[in-house]
């Protein structure tokens, strides 16, 4: 695990599935890691910053792909700023024969959390990819507001059903919804008079999931929003680099 500090704040990385773990503000938790989360690389990670990619949700390779299940390796860290990187290997390879590097680099700085993701295709083909950050924000479920896609055509994923969002989305039941051509800002509320400012750079979408009574145990203390890019896939053409950013203040 990687641990970094700056000012009143602090954050925590694990290699294994490269996923941002913590981050604190002056004591106060921004993100939620699920109860049932486990560290010992028997399952992904369920909580802070985990990688869907190459492949959002469930499709040809295993849900969520393979980014938040593998190892990465640490390429250089600092006392608020780390890089990770994720090459294949024949695990990889046997589900998604690409020539890939992703790099992501996390870092703390006036309050605020900045992950940073580079896809860079090594190959001699194009190759496609749809991915998100799945990041979990602790929340009272109840006071959650998710403000600023209104506007954005909405498809909810339990209902099959596309719509518009015309307010601030609040958590009345279960929801896994996704939201195409999302802006770079999104203002979410989590309950005692506490808000995050989610601004996202390079993704085209956002998704909300709360898995409600599904899962009785943790419900009411996390919602996931979503930096993603997932209604259409992401094209990287050999040499080319695809770069996309999430900042948490
Ligand atoms: O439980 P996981 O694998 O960490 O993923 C969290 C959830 O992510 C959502 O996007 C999926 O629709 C759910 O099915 C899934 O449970």
């Amino acid at each position: 695990m990687v641990t970094l500090k700056s000012g009143t704040s602090t954050a925590e990385v694990y290699l294994f599935g490269g996923v941002v773990t913590s981050f604190t503000k002056s004591g106060r938790d921004v993100l939620y890691v699920r109860p049932d989360a486990k560290f010992d690389k028997s399952k992904p990670i369920s909580g802070g910053v985990p990688h869907c990619w190459p492949q959002f949700g469930p499709g040809e390779i295993q849900v969520h792909g393979f980014a938040r299940n593998v190892d990465w390796t640490l390429v250089s860290s600092g006392e608020d700023t780390m890089t990770m990187k994720l090459l294949p290997n024949e695990y990889t390879k046997a589900m998604w024969d690409k020539e890939f590097e992703v790099v992501e680099t996390v870092s703390i700085k006036d309050d605020a959390l900045t992950c940073e993701l580079a896809v860079t295709n090594k190959g001699s083909e194009p190759f496609t990819f749809t991915g998100s950050f799945h990041t979990y924000f602790a929340a009272d479920i109840d006071a959650v507001q998710v403000k600023g896609l209104e506007g954005c055509e909405s498809f909810d994923r339990l209902k099959e059903e596309s719509g518009k969002v015309s307010a601030p989305i609040t958590c009345k039941g279960p929801i896994d919804s996704l939201y195409k051509n999302a802006p770079s800002q999104i203002d979410l509320d989590v309950g005692g008079g506490n808000s995050v400012k989610i601004t996202g750079a390079g993704w085209k979408d956002a998704v909300v999931w709360t898995p409600w009574t599904d899962m009785e145990a943790c419900y009411k203390e996390f919602v996931c929003v979503e930096n993603a890019s997932c209604a259409e896939p992401v094209t990287v053409a050999p040499g080319a680099t695809w770069t996309a950013s999430t900042k948490l203040e």
